[in-house]
C-alpha cells in the first residue's frame, strides 16, 4: 500500500477541451474579419459615424470575447480526499463559521434558523466548531430564532448524527423526506418526534415574526427594547457554549449585532464581515473560516473535510487563501427563466478560473484562511512575519484592543491552531463588545488594506482580488455532493435589483484601486488570471456598449442607414451570429441543460445588460464622480412555508412594478418596435448614404424583439403581469425622443 503520509490531499484536474477551443477561436477569427471588414470599408470611403460606432462596439465584443476565451481555455477541477486528511494531521483544526443577516423581513429568522442548524449539524468534532451569526437588524425576532434553534438542535444535531441525515437544514430535510417510510421502527418514532418538533419550532417562530403573539422583552430579550435598526449598542450574546469541550456536544453558538449610529459608514456586509472577525478573534481564534449568507444551507455534512484538504495540503494548500464552493440553488424554477441559477456560466467560468490563480470570492460558501483575511502574504504565512510586528505597528493595523492584538498574534505564530485556549467565549463578551463598536476600525488597516474590503457593493469581489493579489491563490472545492445550496430570487424584479447592485458594485471595482488591472500591473496577479476577472468586473461596462447597439441598429432601420455589410460581406455577421449560438447551445445542452433553459438564459442576459447593468453602470458613475453613493439593496429570500404552500402560481411569470428597473427595458422594446414598424410602413427616409438599411440591421431589431418578448407581452396584460402605465408612458416618452432624434439629426 502506498504511504499514506505522501499522497497529496487534493489533486487538480485538468480539463481538456480542443474542440470547444477550436470553436472559441473560429468565433474570435469571425471577430477580427468582420473588424477588418470595416477598417478596409474607410479607404473604400463608406465610414460613416453609424459604422464608427458599431466598430467601436465590435471591438469591445471582440475583446470581450478574449476575456472569455482566455477564462475558458484551460479549465480544473479538485478533487479531495478527505480519508487521507486523519493520516496526515494529528488533529482536525479548528473552524469559525459565519452567517450574516440585515433584515427579518427580507430574510425570515426561519430560514436563518434553519441555516444555522445544518451548520452546528456538520459531521466536524463540535469541540472545533463556533458558529457566530451577525444580525445587521438588531432583530429580537432573529435573536429568539436562535435562541429556539439551539434548544431544538439539542435533539436534531444528534439525530442527524445517528443516522447519518444528509440534509441537516430541517426545513430541506422534512420537504423531501415527508414520510418516516423506511427504517428501523426506533428511526420511525424518532423521526416523527422531530417532525413533530420542528413544526412546533417554525410555528412559534413564524408567530412570533408575524407578531401574532405578544413579545415579551424580559430576560435575555430585555437588551432588544428600545434598539432601533440604525441606532443601537453591540449586542453580543453566546446562545450555546460547548463549556466541556465535547467532540460529540454541540459548537458554539454566538449572536453578535454590531453597534450602529446614524451619520456612521457602517459598509453593509463587509463591515459585518469584519465585526465578526474580531469577535471570532477573541473567542475562538480559528485559522480557517466558512462564511454563508443567512440563506445557504449545508447540503453536505463533510464539507469542512473536504475545505480543509485543500487548505491544509503541504504541497498546494500552503498559499490558497480562500476555497469557493459554487453556488447552488434549491427550488430552483425550472429551466430558470430569470437566468439567476448560473448553471452554465459557472461550470465554464470558474472552473475556467479553476484552472489559472483560481476563482473569484463569490461572497458565500466560502472557506477563508485567516492569515489572508488579516493581510499577511503566502511568505509571510509561513515563514513567519519577519521579526515581531511592533505593537505601534499592530495597533495602527488591527486597533487598540489589547485583547484582541494577543489573537492576532497568536494567529500570526500559528498557535492556537487546533486546541481550545482552555477559556469559554463567554468570558471574552466585553472584549467583544469593544470591537464591535462603531468607532473600532478608525484610522486602522480594516477594510482597506485588509479584511473585507469597502467602498464597493459587490465587497466579495475586491476582498478576493487583494488576497491574490499578493500572491495567494483560490481553488473551487467540489464534492460529489453538493456542498451548499440557497435561495434564488424568486421573481423578475428581485433578480433585477441584485443584478443592479452587482453591475454597479462590480463597475466601482473596475475602476477603483482594487481592479484586476491594478493587481496586474501593481500586485502578483498574473495577466491571464486578471484577464479572466475582466468577464466579471466589466458587467456595468459591457451595458455601455451593448445599449449603444441596440440604438444603432434601431437608429440604422429609421434612417434607413447602413452598419452591416451589403450583400456577400453580410455573411460575416450572419456566420458569427449562427456559429456562436449553435456554441452557447452545446455548452448547454452537453451539460444536460434543456434548450428552454439555454434560450431563457440567452434572452435573459440580452435584457439584464441592456438594461439593469446599464442602470448599475449609471449609478456607478454618479457614485464615482462622488454626487451619491450606491446602496445595498437586499435581495428577498422566499420562506419555507410560502415554498411549500404553493405560493407558487406565479414561478416563472413575468411580473412587473413601477420600479425604475424597467423603464430601460421597456424603452428599448419600444424603440425596437417602432423602427420594425417603420420599416413594414415604407416610412424609413431615403438612403442618403451610399450604404442604405439591408437586413443585417432589421434582424438586429427582431432579435432584440424577441429577446424582449416578456415585456411585449407584459405590455399588453394586466394587473402585476402588465407593466403599469406610468412606465410605458415614461418609456414612451424617451422612444419618442430618440426617434426624433434620429430623424432631425441623420449623421451620416
Ligand atoms: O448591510 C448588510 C447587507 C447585507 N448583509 C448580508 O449579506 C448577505 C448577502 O446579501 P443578499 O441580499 O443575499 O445578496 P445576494 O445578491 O443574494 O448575495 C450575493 O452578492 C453579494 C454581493 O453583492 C455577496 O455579499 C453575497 O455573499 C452573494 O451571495 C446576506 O446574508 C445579508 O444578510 C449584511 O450582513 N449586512
Ligand atoms: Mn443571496
Amino acid at each position: 500500500m502506498a504511504n499514506q503520509e505522501n499522497l497529496p490531499l487534493y489533486d487538480k484536474i485538468w480539463i481538456k477541451r480542443k474542440f470547444q477551443r477550436s470553436i472559441d477561436i473560429l468565433i474570435l477569427l469571425l471577430l477580427f474579419s468582420l473588424l477588418c471588414f470595416r477598417l478596409f470599408s474607410i479607404i473604400n470611403n463608406t465610414f460613416t459615424i453609424p459604422w464608427f460606432l458599431a466598430f467601436s462596439c465590435e471591438s469591445w465584443f471582440t475583446f470581450t470575447w478574449i476575456v472569455i476565451l482566455n477564462a475558458k481555455w484551460s479549465p480544473a477541477v479538485t478533487k479531495t480526499h478527505p480519508n487521507r486528511l486523519l493520516q496526515q494531521v494529528q488533529e482536525l483544526p479548528r473552524v469559525d463559521l459565519f452567517v450574516t443577516t440585515a433584515d427579518h423581513v427580507l430574510e425570515p429568522p426561519i430560514i436563518t434558523l434553519n441555516t444555522v442548524l445544518s451548520l452546528l449539524a456538520l459531521d466536524y468534532p463540535a469541540n472545533k466548531l463556533a458558529c457566530y451569526v451577525s444580525d445587521d437588524a438588531c432583530s429580537v425576532f432573529t435573536f429568539y430564532a436562535l435562541v429556539e434553534a439551539s434548544k431544538f438542535a439539542k435533539f436534531w444535531v444528534p439525530f442527524c448524527k445517528k443516522y447519518n441525515i444528509q440534509v441537516r437544514a430541517p426545513f430541506r430535510y422534512f420537504s423531501q423526506v415527508t414520510e418516516s417510510e423506511e427504517g428501523s421502527p426506533e428511526f420511525k418514532q424518532e423521526w416523527l418526534q422531530m417532525k413533530d418538533m420542528y413544526d412546533n419550532l417554525s410555528r412559534k417562530v413564524e408567530d412570533v415574526t408575524r407578531n401574532l403573539l405578544p413579545f415579551k422583552f424580559e430576560g435575555e430579550f430585555a437588551v432588544f427594547l428600545n434598539t432601533e435598526k440604525r441606532n443601537h449598542p453591540s449586542i453580543v450574546k453566546v446562545i450555546l457554549e460547548n463549556k466541556d469541550d465535547l467532540s460529540d456536544g454541540l459548537p458554539h453558538l454566538i449572536y453578535v449585532s454590531r453597534e450602529k449610529k446614524p451619520n456612521y459608514e457602517h459598509n453593509y456586509k463587509a463591515g459585518a464581515m469584519n465585526v465578526l472577525t474580531r469577535v471570532s478573534g477573541l473567542m475562538t481564534n480559528a485559522p480557517f473560516m466558512l462564511n454563508v449568507d443567512c440563506d445557504m444551507v449545508v447540503s453536505n455534512p463533510k464539507i469542512i473535510q473536504h475545505a480543509v484538504c485543500i487548505l491544509m495540503d503541504s504541497k498546494n494548500g500552503k498559499d490558497v487563501a480562500f476555497v469557493q464552493c459554487f453556488q447552488q440553488f434549491y427550488d430552483g424554477i425550472k429551466d430558470d427563466p430569470f437566468g439567476n441559477q448560473w448553471v452554465a456560466a459557472f461550470e465554464y467560468i470558474i472552473r475556467g478560473m479553476g484552472g489559472l490563480q483560481g476563482p473569484f470570492y463569490g461572497g458565500t460558501n466560502t472557506f477563508h484562511r485567516r492569515n489572508a483575511i488579516y493581510g499577511l502574504d503566502p511568505h509571510e504565512n509561513h515563514y513567519g512575519k519577519k521579526g515581531k510586528l511592533a505593537e505601534k505597528t499592530l495597533i495602527q493595523q488591527f486597533g487598540s484592543s489589547n485583547e484582541f492584538l494577543k489573537s492576532v498574534t497568536h494567529a500570526f505564530e500559528g498557535s492556537n491552531y487546533s486546541s481550545s485556549n482552555g477559556i469559554s467565549p463567554s468570558s471574552f463578551i466585553d472584549f467583544a463588545i469593544q470591537v464591535s463598536d462603531c468607532g473600532y476600525e478608525n484610522s486602522t488597516s480594516w477594510g482597506n488594506q485588509m479584511g473585507w474590503l469597502y467602498g464597493s457593493i459587490s465587497e466579495d469581489v475586491p476582498t478576493g482580488l487583494n488576497m491574490q493579489r499578493k500572491g495567494w491563490r483560490s481553488e473551487c472545492c467540489m464534492p460529489d455532493q453538493t456542498a451548499f445550496t440557497g435561495c434564488a430570487p424568486g421573481g423578475l424584479l428581485t433578480t433585477m435589483i441584485q443584478q443592479k447592485r452587482w453591475a454597479s458594485g462590480l463597475t466601482v471595482v473596475f475602476f477603483g484601486k482594487h481592479s484586476p488591472v491594478m493587481g496586474v500591473l501593481f500586485g502578483k496577479i498574473q495577466i491571464r488570471a486578471g484577464l479572466s476577472y475582466c468577464w466579471l468586473t466589466n458587467w456595468g461596462l459591457r451595458s455601455v456598449f451593448e445599449v449603444c447597439y441596440a440604438a444603432l441598429v434601431a437608429y440604422c432601420v429609421i434612417t434607413n442607414t447602413g452598419i452591416f455589410p451589403n450583400g456577400f460581406g453580410l455573411w460575416i455577421p450572419l456566420t458569427l451570429f449562427v456559429i456562436y449560438t449553435i456554441h452557447t447551445l452545446q455548452e448547454y445542452l452537453s451539460k444536460g441543460l434543456s434548450l428552454r433553459h439555454w434560450w431563457n438564459n440567452q434572452r435573459m442576459v440580452t435584457m439584464r445588460t441592456t438594461s439593469v447593468w446599464f442602470i448599475g453602470f449609471l449609478r456607478a458613475v454618479i457614485k464615482l464622480l462622488g454626487i451619491s453613493d450606491t446602496i445595498f439593496e437586499i435581495t428577498q429570500k422566499k420562506t419555507p412555508s410560502s415554498i411549500a404552500s404553493g405560493d407558487n402560481v406565479d414561478a416563472g411569470r413575468f411580473t412587473f412594478d413601477e420600479s425604475s428597473a424597467f423603464v430601460v427595458g421597456t424603452t428599448i422594446l419600444l424603440v425596437q418596435l417602432t423602427a420594425i414598424v417603420v420599416r413594414i410602413l415604407g416610412l424609413q427616409l431615403e438612403a442618403n448614404s451610399r450604404n442604405g438599411c439591408g437586413v443585417g440591421e432589421l434582424m438586429g431589431s427582431v432579435y432584440l424583439v424577441v429577446c424582449y418578448w416578456p415585456f411585449l407581452k407584459g405590455l399588453f396584460a394586466r394587473g402585476k403581469y402588465g407593466i403599469p402605465l406610468s412606465t410605458i408612458f415614461k418609456s414612451a416618452l424617451l422612444s419618442f425622443t430618440f426617434v426624433h432624434f434620429c430623424r432631425i439629426g441623420v449623421i451620416s
